[in-house]
């Protein structure tokens, strides 16, 4: 057993916090023998007295620019690579250490001018975030005794891939998918804030999925840093030692060459086979439109090159390997991947729908048992997405197909409203992926979109016993009543940790939005950790938002999927002068729908224009009305502006009120801006 142990389940049965164990369902499937190992700690180099104060690495210099072949990879055996991923609570450091390591190691220059380096995402960049795993392959020589290399000493080269995930529990999914391809993981938490709710979901995705992990404490550069305070909440929520803790700034730089020598001398090697056939597991994939589909890829038996012959397990399709290489940290051709090896693949595939994520890719000559795989994408939110300009929309259908080539976790079907005309129903992981998502259809894609209120996916039952999933409200009769004879809904089950003085506001939050509590307890003297279960529903929309205001943005919050729950729904229909805007209807439970009904009404007045006609925005429940707001007539014209006879200026008028009509969407006779459907999102 390697010096880090990993949590066994007595000593979880021991947790201060039992709470947690009930996240400990079996670990999800994966790749075989890389998904549970039964040591901690490296195998081969476990050294139980092992001190950081003594062990120093020394970098190799940049390899970004050489040319294929520069890089061997033939000298990295699994025993001389680490696989291992950064993962945090949200703003916890893990992007600026990952951008340290990779200066530590010369794979980035110091000082780059480019922070969080592998944050490479417009949106990322300007939210702060990180939305999309990235991985890096960084080579670094170690003497294993610890021994100085310059003071002559032998080192060895290791081959070190490093995975950078996102925080944010919209994107647990691609954090527990960058985990099948580690060994280990750094679990990042900073000094002053201590463990919080991604803290605690990130360390279960990692230990289920039987990771070494190494925590690092990180910003003990802050004034408040607190790393004895830290330690002991990693004692008591995770029974990791103390002892074991990095103490690192990231922003300093101070204690940063304990990190690289940890995960050579704790992370084990990659486990797989050299001389089993090939058998490679499908990480992610994007397209490049130089090189087409650019697959990441770990080898987890055998070996792969360029110019091999590959299959797929998932599609049965073929194709041979054009180029092939490690992310150094940009695509670096090496002709080769080896067992355990990280990296990327093109094989002419044509679209990354092509590109199953989780797929086993092998060599066509052989038959494989293909991996396990992930599990898979669970949508949370759905919205329908519409072109600004209704004949836009084979614009968007591209921008859309293009988009999902570089996010496969969004769900595209066509669908068609009155009000909106032709558009799609997406499914996402969260509102936090549905706004990313937009943010980059009009940065990436130049389109403007209008999407229309998230919904959750709730299941009807109808009298003739057939039940139905509902992604889009507006497919529900009007008058469900009559025929629905049960309804049910999606239940999360979130985490909350709260200093304590704001127990009583989140509870009250809580129960407003029809919360259950499962769990509480004390993480420390100032600290609460509370279980809800929740509906999906209330906390879509502005959730986390209002726990941050009422706890002065010390809340932390994560959830995780649970069962649906039996429910007392109903459609709530929104009309403009008697006609229903299908795009506008929502599905509520029944105590809420007169408060949601005023309140959407009460909206749409103030952003709706007054036009040359009287309008009457109503919301119902079937026939009968809840909720009533009038908008009073208005005469105006454009040209009544224009004195005299300019006829260019009139018609610049004409173009600009064309203009402002284009980003209108017209129900019978009634204009709605564009800002009305993005306001009416925010009503819960
Ligand atoms: N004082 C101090 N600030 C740090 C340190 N490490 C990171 N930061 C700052 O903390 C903020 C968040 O850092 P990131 O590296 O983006 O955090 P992250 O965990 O990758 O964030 P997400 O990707 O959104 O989950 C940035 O402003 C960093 O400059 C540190 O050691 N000390």
């Amino acid at each position: 057993m390697g010096y880090y142990r990993r949590v066994s389940s007595h000593a979880l049965r021991s947790l201060k916090c039992p709470s947690l164990l009930t996240r400990l369902s079996p670990a999800p499937a994966k790749f075989g023998s890389l998904s549970r190992r039964s040591g901690g700690g490296s195998g081969a180099f476990s050294s139980p007295s092992f001190g950081f104060g003594y062990a120093y690495g020394f970098c190799s210099h940049s390899r970004s620019n050489l040319k294929e072949s520069a890089i061997d990879l033939i000298q990295y055996p699994p025993e001389r690579i680490r696989n291992f991923s950064i993962i945090a609570h949200v703003d916890h450091g893990k992007s600026t250490l990952a951008d340290r390591l990779l200066e530590l190691t010369g794979t980035i220059k110091k000082g780059h001018g480019q922070p969080q380096y592998l944050d490479k995402l417009q949106v990322e960049r300007e939210r702060g975030i990180t939305v999309k795993a990235q991985t890096a392959t960084m080579f670094y020589n170690y003497n294993l005794d610890g021994l100085k290399a310059d003071e002559g000493h032998e080192t060895q080269a290791f081959l070190l891939n490093l995975v950078d995930t996102p925080g944010h529990v919209d994107f647990s999914y691609e954090v527990s998918r960058s985990l099948a391809a580690c060994q280990g993981a750094l679990l990042v938490v900073d000094a002053a804030q201590g463990v919080q709710a991604q803290t605690v979901a990130n360390f279960y995705l990692a230990f289920e999925s039987g990771l070494t992990i190494i925590p690092v404490i990180n910003k003990i550069d802050q004034p408040t840093a607190d790393p004895e305070r830290v330690k002991a909440q990693l004692m008591s929520m995770f029974d990791l030692d103390p002892s074991d803790a990095l103490l690192t700034s990231a922003k300093t730089g101070q204690g940063l060459e304990q990190v690289l020598p940890a995960v050579i001398r704790h992370i084990a090697p990659p486990p797989g086979k050299s001389n089993s056939p090939l058998r490679m597991l499908l990480l992610d994939s994007y397209y490049d439109e130089y090189k087409g589909v650019i697959c990441h890829v770990a080898v987890v038996d055998g070996a792969v090159r360029k110019g091999d012959k590959i299959s797929s397990a998932g599609t049965g399709q073929s194709y041979e390997v054009l180029d092939i290489g490690v992310m150094h940290p940009e695509l670096t051709p090496t002709g080769v991947l080896l067992t355990g090896q990280v990296g990327y693949i093109v094989s002419g595939m044509r679209s990354t729908k092509e590109a199953r994520i989780g797929d086993t890719l092998y060599h066509s000559r052989n038959t494989v048992e293909p991996l396990p795989g992930f599990k898979s994408v669970k949508h949370m939110v759905f919205s329908g997405v519409y072109p600004a300009d209704g004949s836009d929309f084979e614009a968007l259908n591209h921008a859309i197909e293009r988009l999902t080539c570089n996010d496969a976790s969004v769900s595209i079907s066509k669908e068609s409203s009155t009000a909106l005309g032709l558009g799609f129903r997406c499914g996402f992981l969260g509102l936090l992926h549905m706004d990313v998502f937009h943010q980059r259809l009009e940065q990436e894609y130049g389109a403007h979109v209008i999407s229309t209120v998230p919904t959750v996916p709730y299941i009807f039952e109808y009298s003739d016993g057939s039940k139905l999933e509902v992604q889009n409200p507006a497919l529900l009769p009007s008058n469900p009543k009559s025929r629905v004879t049960a309804c049910w809904e999606p239940t999360v089950i979130a985490t909350i940790i709260i200093p304590s003085e704001y127990v009583g506001s989140v509870i009250t939050l809580c129960s407003e939005r029809r919360g259950q509590q499962l769990e509480y307890s004390f993480i420390d003297s100032q600290r609460v950790f509370m279980k809800y279960r929740l509906p999906l529903r209330e906390i879509v929309v502005d959730f986390y938002n209002e726990l941050k205001s009422l706890t002065s943005g010390y809340a932390s919050f994560d959830y995780e999927d649970a069962d649906y729950q039996q429910s007392d729904l109903v459609k709530l229909d929104i009309l403009l002068n008697g006609q229903t805007v299908d795009a506008m209807a929502t599905i509520v439970h029944n105590l809420k729908a007169q408060r949601v009904g005023r309140e959407l009404v009460e909206k749409l007045r103030k952003f709706i224009d007054r036009q040359m006609f009287e309008i009457i925005i109503q919301a119902a429940i079937g026939s009968k009305v809840i909720a009533r707001e009038t908008i009073s007539a208005m005469r105006k014209n454009v040209l009544a502006k224009c004195y005299g006879g300019d006829v260019t200026r009139k018609r610049k008028l004409l173009e600009k009120q064309k203009e402002g009509k284009k980003r209108m969407k017209r129900v019978g006779s009634v204009d709605i801006p564009q800002e009305a459907f993005h306001e009416i999102l925010k009503v819960t």
